[in-house]
């Protein structure tokens, strides 16, 4: 039996496709678009992750014959499984690149084609998205309070499963990881392997001194666990005797702390290595650690070098969810045009943006730095206006024209009518990438706590037609 991604979407999307299919509309062309409405964490931006894996499964779209028979298990007709068997993937993909910074309530992915197929990849888009999107950010977070110091990211065996400690390690990477200790991500995507070792180490020889000179007499590198039995005065001094002892012959990088008082413990610990002439020797920390955490060690002082982070970072531990949607902007009627669509709601914020779109970041020139994101209809180009009006969405009083920008386009071309278009970044441009955008942006934006809301702003005619569509809509339905 193949375990087929294609069938990684929510009932519904197949019960919708049918009726798609069975009332001749699944070929209309329809535009959907993926956004959040709040900023994960509260943070000031948010680190667009997942289009790796949005590629690799929209490439490989497909139902295979066992998904078929299961379907047909699950009763649909032969004429609607027959159109599953033959449908391949045509629609058209645009998309932020990862590594972008993404603000709440702007598209960030918008897939266009047959209303069935945009139908069926609605699930796991989402899926993909929002998770990555998410530990993306929080690991931005957490690297925004480390600084240049490493971060290593520790989390696979408190992850939400395989798939989350692999995919999560890699958005964690996009964000501001350094290295991670799973194997397996660093052999798919080329991410620096490191570790130290685990009490159990210790534990198995009984002491500190024996475990850290076998350790020290199989491996070149090393960093000893100092807190099995006693973190000053057992394991501090075991890791000093080994490592003279056996002076060149190994690479002796430091020791790890994993719990008690670690501003406190890490300052004694650099005052011991400092005094047996270790001072290059670094302090690894680990331990529930978060940017809160690490924050307020920095605050205290701490001697910490190197962080390693796990449960809190690949868990997004304080907000599981980015809460990102896919929605309908436009389809095709009967004579071929397209028509824009909302969605209404009681709740203000939960109303949609009609029409398909593209946003524009935009930069001043003269002060080098981002000025906020413009959202226009697709067929505007931004870079040939000479003057902008933005105004906020809702209060719009707050308003400001802008004359000397760059405007650059968020939504890049992914796939045209099925085909793949755009060449896959490595992992490193990608993370190199993610940090020249942070460069763009205004450190108001950018703080961790209380940041400055980012404008997103809707270009007049978008405004518009929401607000015609809104009222229109109200007239049709409650005639
Ligand atoms: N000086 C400090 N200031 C703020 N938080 C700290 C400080 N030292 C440690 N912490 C954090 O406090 C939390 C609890 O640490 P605690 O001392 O309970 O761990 P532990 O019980 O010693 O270790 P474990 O429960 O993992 O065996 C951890 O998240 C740790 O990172
Ligand atoms: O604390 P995290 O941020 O999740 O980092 C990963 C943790 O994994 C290891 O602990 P282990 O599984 O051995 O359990 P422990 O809590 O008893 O150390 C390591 O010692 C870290 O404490
Ligand atoms: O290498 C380490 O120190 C490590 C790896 C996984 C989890 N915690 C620590």
């Amino acid at each position: 039996m193949t375990d087929n991604l294609v069938l990684h979407t929510d009932l519904y999307q197949l019960n919708m496709m049918q009726v798609y299919f069975e009332k001749g509309i699944s070929e209309r062309n329809a535009v959907f678009e993926v956004y959040f409405r709040d900023m994960p964490f509260k943070n000031g931006y948010a680190v667009f992750a997942g289009l790796e894996r949005v590629i690799d499964y929209l490439s490989s779209l497909h139902f295979e014959a066992d998904d078929i028979v299961y379907l047909r298990e699950l009763g649909y007709p032969e004429s609607f499984l027959s159109y599953l068997s033959d449908l391949r993937f045509t629609c058209s993909v645009r998309s932020a690149r990862e590594g972008d910074l993404v603000f709440a309530n702007e598209p960030i992915l918008q897939v266009e084609g047959p209303l069935a197929q945009c139908q069926l990849v609605e699930t796991a888009i989402l899926n993909i998205v929002n998770f990555q999107t998410l530990i993306a950010t929080k690991a931005a977070r957490i690297k925004s309070v480390i600084g240049s110091a490493p971060l290593m990211e520790f989390g696979t065996r408190r992850a939400q499963e395989m798939d989350a400690a692999i995919w999560g390690t890699r958005a964690a990477v996009i964000g501001g990881a350094d290295a991670t200790s799973n194997v397996r991500a660093g052999k798919r995507f080329g991410i620096p392997v490191a570790g130290t070792h685990a009490h159990a180490l210790v534990q198995a020889y009984g002491n500190d001194y024996d475990a850290f000179k076998a350790y020290a007499t199989t491996h070149k590198d090393c960093v000893f666990l100092v807190d099995t039995y006693d973190t000053l005065k057992i394991g501090v001094p075991a890791a000093i005797k080994v490592a003279k002892e056996l002076g060149d012959a190994i690479h002796f990088q430091g020791v790890r702390i994993d719990s008690g008082d670690m501003a406190y413990i890490s300052k004694k610990v650099r005052e011991q290595l400092d005094d047996a002439g270790f001072t290059d020797a670094k302090i690894y920390a680990s331990n529930d650690l978060d940017e809160n955490t690490i924050l307020n060690l920095k605050m205290q002082k701490a001697k910490i070098d190197v962080w390693g982070v796990g449960t809190k970072l690949i868990t997004a531990y304080d907000q599981p969810a980015l809460g990102a949607v896919y929605k309908i902007v436009a389809i095709e009627t009967e004579n071929g045009d397209m028509r824009d669509t909302i969605k209404l709601s009681s709740n203000a914020e939960k109303v949609s943006t009609p029409g398909k779109k593209q946003v524009w970041r935009i930069r001043s020139i003269d002060k080098n730095k981002s000025e906020g994101d413009y959202i226009t209809f697709s067929d505007v180009d931004v870079t040939r206006q000479d003057e902008i009006f933005m105004f906020h969405p809702t209060y719009t009083y707050i308003n400001k024209k802008l004359t000397n920008f760059m405007a650059r386009p968020l939504l890049t071309p992914i796939f045209a009518k099925g085909q793949l278009v755009y060449d896959k970044p490595t992992l490193p441009e990608i993370k190199a990438y993610f940090k020249a955008m942070l460069d763009d942006l205004w450190d108001e934006y950018k703080r961790d706590l209380n940041p400055q809301d980012y404008p997103v702003d809707l270009a007049q005619d978008v405004w518009d037609r929401k607000m015609q569509l809104i009222d229109q809509v109200r007239k049709d339905v409650y005639k």
